[in-house]
């Protein structure tokens, strides 16, 4: 039995071309974003996000990463506008991090690497589901949010207050009332461009929206790769590295 997807030696980034020929696809993510080459687009509108906090449904374990999950059967949180022509729901979020504070982002700024990369996943809703809308050119919008290590961010930390209950794979514990917009920074100029999830099956479904302004975030309590009786791994360094642009260019909301 082949064993599953993962950050390892045997089973990480470099090996995912063996069960994903799409990993060596030409709208690949993450990049390297070189701002002096992305161009200033007048044309794109202000990200315009509506979300519902009681639309948190839940935050789960998933071996790759931790994410929280939000009921997407409504159109009451949504992402616009940007260079989106279409209508987005808001599905859930996630992180990408290290094992040291000098790596752990997926993108990188001029070759510089965050400490850790949040990635808030929406679909577009002129598809029945995620699942419908996650193989489709238009079907989903990341919104990509830097992290760097500095004050606890008092909007995440009932995120991290959340961690010690899942800290193995495959445990989920309920999450309710939270407003990810408190996530975001001050400002959303923004880096925009085609690609891909950076997770298999890594479809090339994702109109990437990187928002230019970090914010900050205290460390994560540690949690595991593995499952409860397994020997402990500890889930860091999940992200994978930068892909080849492949003539894509990259289109910024600012000056
Ligand atoms: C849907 C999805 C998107 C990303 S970026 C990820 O890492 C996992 O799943
Ligand atoms: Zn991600």
């Amino acid at each position: 039995m082949s064993h599953g997807w993962g950050y390892g030696l045997s089973n990480g980034p470099d090996k995912w071309a063996e069960n994903f020929q799409i990993a060596n696809g030409p709208k690949q993510s993450p990049i390297n974003i070189v701002t002096k080459e992305a161009q200033y687009d007048p044309s794109l509108k202000p990200l315009k996000l509506r979300y519902d906090p009681s639309n948190a449904k839940g935050i789960l374990n998933n071996g790759h990463s931790f994410q929280v999950d939000f009921v997407d059967d409504t159109d009451s949180s949504l992402l616009t506008g940007g260079p989106l022509s279409g209508t987005y729901r808001f599905r859930q979020f996630h992180f990408h991090w290290g094992s040291s504070d000098d790596k752990g982002s997926e993108h990188y700024v001029n070759g510089m690497k965050f400490p850790c990369e949040l990635h808030l996943v929406h679909w577009n809703n002129k598809y029945p589901s995620f699942a419908e809308a996650a193989d489709k050119p238009d079907g989903l919008a990341v919104i990509g949010v830097f992290l760097k290590i500095g004050a606890a961010n008092p909007r995440l930390q009932k995120v991290l207050d959340a961690l010690d209950s899942i800290k193995t794979k495959g445990k989920q514990t309920t999450f309710s009332n939270f407003d990810a917009k408190t996530l975001l920074p001050h400002s959303l100029d923004f880096w925009t461009y085609e690609g891909s999830l950076t997770t298999p099956p890594l479809l090339e479904s994702v109109t990437w929206i990187v928002l230019r302004e970090p914010i900050s975030m205290a460390k994560f309590r540690s949690l595991l790769f593995t499952g409860e009786g397994e020997s402990p791994c500890s889930m860091v360094d999940n992200f994978r590295p930068p892909q080849p642009l492949k003539g894509r260019h990259v289109l910024a909301s600012f000056k």
